[in-house]
């Protein structure tokens, strides 16, 4: 399989910080969105920032369409379109002048096909972005991250300060962007069901350890909850429980086949779950 960005035994701590990424493998196959979840705190930028050099490893590699970006590879870096949550535009600027100013800074950058990105965001062109709310704001950093026509998104909770509507209209872009089987994304968000909607594959992340990367439809539709009551609970085999969690009237089990499952404990109900459930269930729930 050829991959955009495939990241094997990643490592990364910072001075005066208990915190570190452990050994982070995973990888985006071409023409897919990968969703990244995690608690606040778990590595998820500190991995986005490692993948785009902006800090350094420790070890691991980390290759983007096949190689490892140095800092002088400013021909990967142009196929990389990046938004995070506090992108910055200087705010006196409008963005028909901000578009000038991209157009010098990137060999690729496409003046119409930001005029289309913007007007269908519904951005005023001859506004200061000063002037823009933090929803527009986001938007015209999509705009720009995808202007300059990228094979990679790297979005770090872009879609967090959208409404429902703008959230709906942006993540369409996302899957038409992906139609290029060139093109991936890796995004992370605390907004799950963005994630249910979009994302081909999930990683998730827990305390700089990555606990799971899973295809997405996987995760819904094979791996479910088992709801045992403590009697059932007792019967089942350790192998058989990814994690579980004792509730009030119930115990939670997360299971990887639910089929497979159900046919061999018969007599317990076994829910989908989504992937806030899992993920309650595998950074909260004992292993
Ligand atoms: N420059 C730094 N120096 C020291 N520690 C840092 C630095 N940057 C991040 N950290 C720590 O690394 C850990 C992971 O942070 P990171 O920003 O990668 O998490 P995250 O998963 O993106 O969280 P969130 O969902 O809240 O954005 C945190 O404990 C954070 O305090």
């Amino acid at each position: 399989m050829s991959y955009s960005l495939d990241i094997q035994n990643l490592n990364k701590t910072y001075p005066d910080s208990d915190f570190r990424l452990n050994n982070v493998s995973f990888s985006i196959p071409k023409g897919t969105i990968m969703g990244f979840v995690g608690e606040n705190g778990a590595g998820k930028s500190t991995t986005m920032n490692a993948v785009l050099n902006i800090i350094k490893k420790d070890s691991g590699t980390i290759k983007i369409f096949g190689r490892e970006m140095g800092d002088r590879d400013t021909d990967i870096r142009e196929q990389i379109g990046v938004v995070f949550d506090a992108s910055n535009f200087p705010e006196v600027l409008t963005p028909a002048k901000l578009s000038k100013v991209m157009s010098g800074i990137y060999k690729q950058w496409d003046h119409s096909f930001f005029l289309d990105a913007t007007a269908r965001f519904k951005l005023d062109t001859r506004k200061q972005i000063g002037k823009f709310s933090r929803g527009m704001k986001m938007k015209l950093a999509l705009a720009v991250a995808l202007s300059h026509r990228p094979k990679l998104l790297i979005l770090d909770e872009a879609t967090s300060g959208l409404d429902p509507i703008v959230r709906d209209e942006v993540l369409e872009v996302f899957l038409e962007f992906v139609e290029d089987e060139d093109h991936s994304i890796l995004m992370s968000s605390h907004i799950t069901t963005d994630m249910e909607k979009i994302a081909d594959y999930i990683t998730f992340i827990h305390q700089g350890t990555i606990l799971l990367t899973e295809k997405k439809d996987h995760l819904i539709y094979e791996y479910g909850i088992a709801r045992c009551k403590a009697e059932q609970f007792q019967h089942i085999d350790r192998a058989d429980m990814l994690a579980f969690k004792k509730r009030d009237y119930q115990i939670d089990v997360l299971v990887e086949n639910r089929g497979a499952f159900e046919r061999k404990y018969s007599g317990i109900v076994v829910d989908t779950g989504t992937i806030d459930e899992i993920m309650v269930l595998l950074v909260k729930g004992d292993q």
